[in-house]
């Protein structure tokens, strides 16, 4: 079966499309980089893989289905480029961040409760993260807080992981620790990833990659 299945996706936020008639497909259990040079659709696929973006024309398929037939996404985790979060200016705490990949769980007050806590919790100690719990998040370091958005990402237990430029801006220690996480992750979970990197040639180098798949001109070339 194929985790991702795409065909002829054409996708523009104007009258131009950004993404041409783009094919990809990624098998269930791959561990897939995709590349591309600064503007050329990365983000825009992504996003509608995670059904952000609607008006695309073309088939868009996860596990067999079509993605719009999908009410709820909650089985694919997401890790925002590492930047992102560095910026979060309140005192949060990390617990607090891997709770809120519970969010879909807080029932219709949307707040998190103790069970939810204990969850965010467990899975924190499951990554060696225990110390940091109380923590707030934004005085950890780059890598740090980038173990702890996978922990975010992986607490709802999915089946499809994404990953939007996990290692850029964090220290190179930083990044072998963190490949090293995903690999392990993978393996326990059977995840199927998606690395959306510049840094392709240094995750090849961490990583057993299936494949890498570059964008070029809106469509897919041999990276
Ligand atoms: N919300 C938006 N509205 C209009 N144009 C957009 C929007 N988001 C992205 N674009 C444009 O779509 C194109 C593709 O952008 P996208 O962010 O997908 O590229 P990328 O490959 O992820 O780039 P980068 O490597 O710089 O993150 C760019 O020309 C960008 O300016």
């Amino acid at each position: 079966m194929n985790a991702i299945e795409v065909s002829n996706l054409v996708f523009g936020y104007t009258a131009h499309p950004v993404l041409k008639g783009l094919d990809v497909t990624v098998p269930e259990g791959a561990l897939c980089c995709l590349t591309g040079e600064n503007g050329s659709g990365k983000s825009t696929l992504m996003k509608v893989l995670l059904g952000e973006l609607k008006g695309y024309t073309g088939e868009v398929r996860l596990y067999g289905k079509p993605l719009a037939a999908y009410r709820d996404l909650t089985w694919i985790g997401y890790v925002p480029q590492a930047n992102v979060m560095s910026k979060v200016a309140f005192p949060t705490t990390c617990r607090e961040i891997v709770v809120q990949g519970l969010y879909r769980d807080f029932g219709p007050v949307k707040v998190p409760r103790r069970r939810h806590f204990a969850v965010a919790d467990a899975a924190l100690e499951r990554m060696g993260l225990q110390q940091h719990a109380r923590k707030p998040f934004n005085e950890l370091s780059g890598g740090l807080q980038q173990r702890v958005m996978i922990c975010r990402a992986l607490v709802t237990d999915p089946k499809l992981l994404v990953l939007d430029e996990p290692t850029a801006g964090v220290d190179g220690h930083s990044k072998a620790r963190f490949l090293q996480l995903l690999a392990d992750e993978r393996q326990k979970r059977h995840l199927t990833c998606l690395i959306v990197s510049h840094e392709h040639q240094l995750i090849s180098s961490h990583l057993s990659l299936d494949a890498t798949y570059k964008i070029e001109d809106g469509r897919i070339v041999n990276a």
